[in-house]
């Protein structure tokens, strides 16, 4: 692959050909950006680029010092200085929508021609970008920066995790529609709501801690004790309402038709992401009309894996052998779990995923509705695939290193 760095469709980035780009990187020290470094570290990709740190509260600061990485500049620069920002080639930010949104439109206006690769949502459902998860859509990017598009996101963290898992279905194109229920975990909403969880967890043990350590207690005594505290003493700051010992079935901001925002981006970045339907970057061709997507999105008091179960209506009536084939080979991190009790308890959990790359599906089996319908569940780690191993490949592709 050539790198988008000498691409004649990047004029303003040709000028660093032959040499080794500078990235900004911005949002490296939040959960998502610590993630994405721990990541590109592990897998060396500093080797490719000059990485230029930024910050949006302590510019002038020490820049972070990693093993064998040497910044191009020691100190932190400041997110909000366009004149430094114009300069870079490539910036890749995992600093939130917020800032995506304050200052991306001003470096365009400042003529800035370079690549931006962003792990915040502003920008998905723009004409002007493509969703980046290339284990899916390599054939959607490649067309994408051939045309000159410059703003590379990377998708919804549910969605992504479904499409490594289940992506094959997708691409061989069998799925006639689908639903997602989802079991989302609490990193999804940020560090802070992941450490309320945790001490909601501990306010509820402690308030039934001496009837807990006597075993003659009654559990029913137990359970009053802990509603009591749920509704009474929790801290709920962040999810507005306890999570432990709960769920909450609505995630992200009420769209008003009684769809959370969650579920809308299930459909549009799913097809988006495939280059099906409508609202694709220049220079990408439609694959075909949009698979119908829908999803009802639930907050669990899980840490930082998603999981969710899938009810799919295929095209037509496959042998359930090939259906597990086509999922095993949909891409290389898709693993597939025998529809079976032990299996399924071992590996189908966010405790067995966490941390690794992996997707596992499973329970893969067909439906009562008909041989069409099949049912399937699966789990990724939510800051893994579904933040910032999108953003670091896109980065590799960009330079021509992937
Ligand atoms: N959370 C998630 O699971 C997902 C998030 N995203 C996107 O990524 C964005 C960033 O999310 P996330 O990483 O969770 O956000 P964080 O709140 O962890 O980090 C965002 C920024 O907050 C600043 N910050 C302030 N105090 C601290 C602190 N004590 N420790 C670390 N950073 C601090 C840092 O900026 P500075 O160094 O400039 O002060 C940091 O870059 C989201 O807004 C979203 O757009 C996308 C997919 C999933
Ligand atoms: N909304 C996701 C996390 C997230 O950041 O999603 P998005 O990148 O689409 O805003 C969740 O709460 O689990």
């Amino acid at each position: 692959m050539t790198s988008v760095v000498s691409s004649s469709a990047s004029p303003a980035l040709s000028a660093v050909t032959g040499e080794t780009p500078s990235v900004g990187l911005i949002g490296w020290r939040g959960m998502v950006g610590s993630v994405l470094i721990r990541r590109m570290l592990d897998e060396g990709d500093f080797a490719h680029i000059n990485p230029v740190f930024f910050s949006t509260s302590n510019a002038g600061g020490q820049a972070p010092s990693f093993d064998g990485v040497t910044p191009e500049e020691t100190t932190l620069q400041d997110a909000f200085d366009l004149e430094t920002l114009v300069k870079l080639p490539i910036i890749v930010t995992a600093q939130g929508g917020d800032y995506t949104s304050e200052v991306y439109p001003k470096l365009r206006e400042a003529g800035w021609n370079g690549l931006w690769i962003d792990a915040a949502s502003t920008l998905r459902m723009a004409e002007t970008s493509i969703i980046a998860l290339d284990p899916i859509n390599r054939d959607v990017i490649d067309a994408g920066l051939k045309a000159g598009v410059k703003e590379f996101i990377g998708g919804n963290c549910t969605v992504s995790n479904m499409l490594m898992g289940l992506g094959g279905l997708f691409k061989e194109d069998l799925v006639e529609w689908g639903t997602a229920m989802t079991y989302q975990a609490a990193s999804g909403g940020g560090a802070k709501h992941m450490r309320e969880l945790l001490t909601q967890f501990g306010t509820l043990h402690s308030a039934v801690a001496d009837q807990m350590a006597d075993p003659a207690s009654a559990i029913l005594d137990i359970d009053r004790g802990v509603l009591a505290a749920q509704k009474n003493d929790l801290d709920a700051a962040q999810f507005g309402v306890p999570l432990a010992g709960s769920l909450i079935p609505w995630i992200d901001a009420d769209l008003g038709n009684g769809v959370a925002k969650e579920e809308w981006k299930a459909g549009v970045e799913t097809n988006k992401i495939l280059g099906r339907g409508e609202n694709l970057a220049p220079g990408v061709s439609a694959r075909g009309a949009a698979v119908p997507f829908d999803s009802l999105c639930v907050r669990v008091g899980a840490l930082r894996s998603h999981s969710q179960a899938l009810t799919l209506k295929l095209r037509e009536d496959l042998p359930l052998a090939q259906i597990e084939e086509v999922i095993a080979s949909g891409t290389e991190w898709a693993k597939l779990v025998p529809n079976e009790k032990d299996a399924t308890m071992e590996q189908l959990t966010p405790v067995a995923v966490t941390g690794t790359l992996d997707i596992p599906v499973g329970r893969v089996r067909k439906l009562e509705m008909g041989p069409e319908y099949i049912s399937a569940f699966t789990v990724g780690d939510q800051l893994l695939w579904g933040a910032a191993e999108p953003l670091r490949r896109m980065l590799l592709i960009a330079v021509g290193k992937l």
